[in-house]
């Protein structure tokens, strides 16, 4: 995979037009699309393959509910035709494999590849005080781990966690476990709500698969230098 192919740029937007200008814009600059919960709730998954035309999509729902209600997500999600989607590892091992089921059945059904189905571990906007508030066992590293085996053990394709637990990860799930880290800030760029982040080329040093960037590139007066910078770094 070349280091392009490794960046997902998070367009997080209520506004289709400009969630469909950066799409166009950034399409052949970076591996693909990451949409979240801010566009598809004001725009539906119709408008949302629209804007993202066909670049590769990654559909970050983060579902997490009963196993049922979680598989019919998983279901309805794949009319977007995602290369992968996820949910939260916290939702236990049956509504992981509820999801991982669903996500076969329809893509088979739709004659379409199954996307890589993903669970979330620890959101990179936490540390282990914050875990520690919502009665968490920390450190984050220590719960990381154990999601990770959870969803490993459950039939995920991987984990969205940050560049911090790569390692860990590495040595915990193996080389084909799929590694998807946001949290990653440039030197140069604004550091915002994230607070386990690392730079792009430290991230892929360590490991990661995909790297998930928004705002140092979507935020900059000119995205396409941003993705273009970020590229340059990793290749350098
Ligand atoms: O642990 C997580 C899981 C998902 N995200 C999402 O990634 C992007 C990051 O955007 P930045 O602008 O680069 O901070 C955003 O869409 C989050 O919803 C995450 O940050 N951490």
């Amino acid at each position: 995979m070349t280091p392009k192919e490794r960046i997902y740029v998070a367009i997080d937007t209520p506004d289709i037009n400009r969630a469909t200008k950066l799409a166009r814009l950034l399409s052949g600059e970076v591996g693909g699309i990451k949409i979240g919960k801010e566009l598809f709730t004001a725009q539906g998954p119709n408008a949302v393959r629209g804007a993202v035309g066909g670049e590769p999509l990654f559909v970050d729902l983060k579902f997490h509910d009963i196993p049922n209600t979680v598989a019919g997500a998983i279901r309805s999600s794949l009319h977007m035709r995602p290369f992968m989607v996820n949910v939260h590892a916290s939702g236990g091992k049956a509504m992981m494999q509820a999801a991982v089921e669903a996500a076969r059945e329809t893509s088979e059904d739709l004659g379409i590849p199954r996307p890589l189905v993903l669970a979330v571990t620890v959101l990179t906007s936490l540390d282990d005080t914050d875990l520690s508030d919502v009665g968490q066992k920390g450190p984050a590293a220590d719960q990381v781990k154990r999601l990770a085996l959870l969803a490993q053990e459950s039939g995920i394709d991987g984990v969205v966690c940050s560049s911090r637990e790569i390692t860990l990860l590495r040595e915990t799930c193996g080389p084909d476990f799929k590694l998807v880290v946001p949290g990653i800030r440039p030197t140069w760029a604004a550091v915002g709500d994230q607070k386990r982040i690392m730079t792009p080329k430290d991230a892929v040093a360590a490991g990661a698969d995909y790297l998930v960037i928004g705002r140092p590139i979507t935020g900059a007066e000119d995205p396409v230098a941003a993705a273009r910078r970020i590229v340059e770094e990793l290749e350098a």
